[in-house]
């Protein structure tokens, strides 16, 4: 094999790490290992690289005339996938498998201060008013509808399980149930779903198929008092219809890690929308030391692997956006 050039472009507190340095050094003894910040790569540098480990500029990736594999910091790889970002025969890999047991968590915390409306007691908290709302509930008994089972998916159903809720999961392609979903489906049985459900997670990849997944058909078929989370892309949900349904009474409540747009223009109506809770998108960062630690596994895994000349793991189908077979 020929003497490979491999650019890391690690996040901000974790490139100067010697202990991961001399980590991959061990791995690619023989390449030449380059550590960046992601605006430092120039044209000039990102030409001569085989391997880039980071989140790479797209304007910037035009000239990687020698690029073998971009390896992603992310889960997603919507921004990659696009048509003429990625040079020809470039390998594009993810790094799913490193956010759902992080992600997991915000999405548990988010349905349990819906369910027991904290955003209304949030409210009356800034009014110094000690008034309850009378609607307090619990997992316990309620049925969650996970839409999008891959690695955020599943340890949140695994999550929801063991605090006593019901799991119904739905996939793209029929699967053995496993043990922490109480029911499986695939995604064609959607609309005879979503009125048995109480809470109904989003974890999906932005793909052609999802884009506005949840408009106002799909929400409209949710109880209205069940409650929306979404983790994965902002565009599998149509924000307005969202917004509208949340004012009309027609669904509980939401919460949103992701939104569309991002940013979620300062004077969109759902900022205030009743018992919605809205953050900007950091549910799953990969500069969170627990989650770049799994990203980083994923990184030397598939380095190993790369120069064993076996397939890498976590391949990204151009053609469907997310991980190969799923
Ligand atoms: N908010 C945040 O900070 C983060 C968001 N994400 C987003 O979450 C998404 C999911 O991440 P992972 O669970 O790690 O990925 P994953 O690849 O393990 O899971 C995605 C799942 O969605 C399924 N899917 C795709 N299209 C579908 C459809 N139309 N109907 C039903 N299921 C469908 C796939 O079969 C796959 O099982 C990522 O693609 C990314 O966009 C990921 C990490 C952080
Ligand atoms: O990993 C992803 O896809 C993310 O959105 C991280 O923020």
């Amino acid at each position: 094999m020929d003497k490979k050039t491999i650019l890391f472009d690690f996040p901000e507190g974790f490139k100067a790490d010697e202990i991961r340095r001399a980590k991959l050094r061990g791995i690619a003894p023989d390449a030449e290992l380059i550590f960046q910040d992601n605006n430092e790569i120039n044209q000039d540098l990102i030409a001569k690289v085989n391997i880039l480990i980071g989140m790479p500029r797209r304007s910037i990736l035009k000239y990687a005339s020698n690029l073998e594999w971009l390896q992603l910091l992310s889960a997603g790889a919507d921004l990659y996938t696009k048509p003429g970002v990625l040079p020809d025969g470039v390998t594009l890999t993810n790094a799913t498998g490193a956010y759902g047991k992080s992600m997991s968590e915000y999405m548990i915390c988010s349905v349990l201060s819906l369910l027991m409306d904290f955003p209304h007691y949030r409210d009356n908290q800034r009014q110094h008013q000690w008034k309850s709302s009378g609607k307090s509930r619990h997992v316990l008994g309620t049925t969650a509808l996970v839409v999008g089972l891959g690695n955020i998916g599943s340890e949140f159903a695994k999550r929801y399980k063991a605090l006593g809720g019901k799991v119904i999961g739905v996939k793209r392609t029929p699967g053995e149930k496993p043990d922490y979903l109480d029911e499986l489906y695939t995604a064609d049985r959607l609309d005879e779903l979503l009125p048995r459900a109480d809470v109904v997670t989003l974890s999906l990849p932005s793909t052609g198929e999802t884009q506005h997944l949840f408009g106002k058909e799909k929400i409209g078929l949710m109880k209205p008092d069940a409650v929306l989370v979404n983790v994965g892309r902002g565009t599998a949900v149509d924000t307005d219809a969202l917004s509208k349904a949340l004012y009309a009474g027609k669904l509980y409540g939401a919460a949103l890690d992701v939104t569309d747009p991002e940013p979620l223009p300062a004077e969109h109506p759902i900022w205030d929308a009743p018992n919605t809770i809205i953050t900007p998108h950091i549910s799953g960062r990969w500069d969170a030391r627990e989650n770049f630690e799994r990203v980083f596994e994923i990184i030397c895994t598939n380095l190993s692997r790369y120069f064993d000349n076996k397939t890498l793991i976590n391949i990204v189908d151009l053609s469907t956006g997310y991980k190969k077979n799923d």
